[in-house]
């Protein structure tokens, strides 16, 4: 099956949003990953909720929300209303992560929990019936453009095992350092949902790039 392509708009021109999120619609791309940083959960601030129901008026495909925020259980409502189509918490930023799910759930959108990369699929166990995607981070939030880091193939494919073993459905998103080169090992592993922002933004051609991913062999 073709990988879920979700290009990460914060290394787009945010000057010609506009432009870019019509590029996106005109792409192969399957979802918009919208990355919200607070500056307390992450050390940099991105964009919020004027942003989004701005980038929401013009795209016309789902808005894949990744709340990078302290205390997001505060803004699931707001952000549902601004355009999200699914809204991903991190494990680390939820002491009641399973109360947060439900309200995720209960506004309609897909509900996804985010892993840092210091912290184990093991801990999802109790969880993972419950979510429809599992979003692993391959480099430290807070920031597009940096390395990934190997170890993620080792927790997908954990990841993967997780979810066989408790017959559960959520999707596996991989986000940070997505190119051609650690896609392909990604998908081999068992991830289902791709995020890249500086490979496709800043390429040459962003469509072909895309297109590209979408196409790998797993
Ligand atoms: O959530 C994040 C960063 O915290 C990511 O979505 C990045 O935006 C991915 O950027 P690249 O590594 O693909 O440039």
């Amino acid at each position: 099956m073709k990988p879920i392509i979700a290009p990460s708009i914060l290394a787009a021109d945010f000057a010609n949003l506009q432009t870019e999120i019509e590029l996106l619609n005109q792409s192969a791309a399957d979802w918009i990953h919208c990355d919200i940083m607070d500056g307390r959960f992450v050390p940099n601030i991105s964009f919020g909720l004027p942003v989004l129901q701005a980038v929401h008026k013009h795209a016309r495909k789902p808005l894949d929300v990744h709340l990078m925020i302290a205390d997001p259980q505060l803004y699931i409502e707001q952000f549902q209303k601004a355009g999200a189509n699914s809204i991903t918490v991190h494990y680390e930023a939820c002491p009641h992560l399973h109360r947060v799910i439900e309200q995720i759930k209960n506004v309609d959108c897909k509900a996804g929990v985010a892993l840092n990369p210091h912290t184990p699929v093991a801990l999802l166990e109790d969880i993972i019936n419950d979510v429809d995607l599992v979003l692993i981070m391959s480099v430290n939030p807070g920031f597009g453009g940096q390395k990934f880091i190997p170890h993620t193939y080792t927790k997908v494919a954990a990841l993967r095992e997780l979810i066989q073993s408790k017959n559960a459905h959520a999707l596996i998103e991989v986000d940070g350092g997505v190119n051609e080169e650690t896609a392909p090992l990604l998908l081999e592993q068992g991830a289902n949902v791709l995020v890249a922002g500086s490979f496709v933004f800043q390429a040459s051609d962003p469509l072909q790039t895309i297109a590209n991913l979408q196409n790998i062999a797993s």
